[in-house]
This record gives C-alpha cells, structure tokens and sequence, in this order.
C-alpha cells in the first residue's frame, strides 16, 4: 500500500495558472498512476464508510472523476451537479460569486429524496464556493448532508469557514 505522502509527489504545481499568483495544484499525474489513484479514491471513500452513505454528490468537472469512484467504494450511487443548460430533466439552479463575476451550478429535482443520507465530493477546496453551492443544492432538495471529501485542501482560502454549518470536512492533503 502506499504512503499517503507519496500521494502528494504525483501533484504537480502550475506556478501562475492560470492567471499570475496562482499555484495550480494538477491532479492529472496522480489520476495517471493506478496506485496513486486507487490510494487517493480510498482515502478520500474510508472516513465514510459504515456510514449509511446513500448518494455521493460532485460537481462537475473534476468532482466526477472522484465522485463515481468514491461511490462504487461505498456502494453508494452517484448523483452529478452540473454547469447550466446540461441536466435534461427539471433542475434546481443556484448562482454564487467567484473572484470576479458570478456561476451557476444545477442538479436534478429529483435526483435525492429527502433525508437520504448524501456524501459530498471534490478534488479540491478553494475558496470554499464552489462546495458551498453544491451543498446548498443538496439541501434545498432536503438532502442530509454526512460530510464533505476531498483530496485536496488549500487552508490559506480558509473554505471553511465559507462551508460552516457543512463542517464534517476530510481533506487527504493539505497545503
Ligand atoms: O473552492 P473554490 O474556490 O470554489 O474552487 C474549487 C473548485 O475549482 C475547481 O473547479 P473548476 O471551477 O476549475 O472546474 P473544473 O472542475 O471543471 O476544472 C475545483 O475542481 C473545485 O470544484
Ligand atoms: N489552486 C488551485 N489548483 C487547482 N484547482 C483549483 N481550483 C481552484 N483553485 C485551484
């Protein structure tokens, strides 16, 4: 098995990506290593297992790839939050504010019932508002939230405090 440490040499930093100040955190080398993400999708998955987890919830893009692992390793089912205009079927839709301007997320109506017990899924945790908006989403549909994974923190944003009252947060690596 491999040391969650060496987890972190298989992401690469993008220095100034993708705009100047920013230290992008590429994930694709540890996606690329069938230990590493096999490592990286248990780590993330074993804090919540036993835990009645019915739905595990990722927003799209980078929020799927781990998303559908996670819930195969919980026996769980998957359940995508979307960029506007892609679900089919009737969605519920919220907006929140980024750096600069605004973005929308949407998920299925009747993607959960209410109560199910939901696991929330990311690569990554910023700034918190993007998973902030995924719960929100979750809620309003009366969702029980059990927590939020995911494989990377970036404490300085302070997420968060951004995400309280989500504040079941397991992050694997944290920078
Ligand atoms: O905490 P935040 O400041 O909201 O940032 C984190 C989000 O940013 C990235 O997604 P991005 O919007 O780049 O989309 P992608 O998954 O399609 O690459 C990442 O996958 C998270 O979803
Ligand atoms: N620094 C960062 N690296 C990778 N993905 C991100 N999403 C938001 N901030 C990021």
């Amino acid at each position: 098995m491999m040391d969650p440490k060496s987890l972190e040499q298989l992401i690469r930093n993008i220095p100034d990506y993708p705009k100047p100040g920013v230290q992008f955190k590429d994930i694709t080398p540890l996606l690329a290593d069938p230990a590493g993400l096999a490592m990286a999708v248990e780590l993330m998955a074993s804090p919540f297992r036993g835990k009645g987890i019915e739905l595990v919830c990722g927003a799209e893009s980078r929020g799927f790839i781990f998303g559908t692992a996670i819930a195969q390793a919980l026996s769980a089912g998957f359940i995508p939050i979307r960029k506007p205009n892609k679900l089919p079927s009737d969605t519920a839709a919220i907006t929140y504010d980024l750096e600069y301007g605004t973005d929308t997320l949407e998920i299925h109506k009747d993607a959960i019932k209410p109560k199910q017990k939901v696991l929330m899924v990311d690569d990554l945790l910023a700034t918190g508002g993007t998973m902030k908006a995924c719960c929100d989403l979750v809620d309003g549909l009366g969702g029980n939230i059990a927590g939020v994974t995911v494989l990377i923190e970036l404490n300085f944003l302070n997420g968060r405090n951004v995400l309280a009252p989500y504040d079941n947060v397991h992050p694997v690596l944290q920078y």
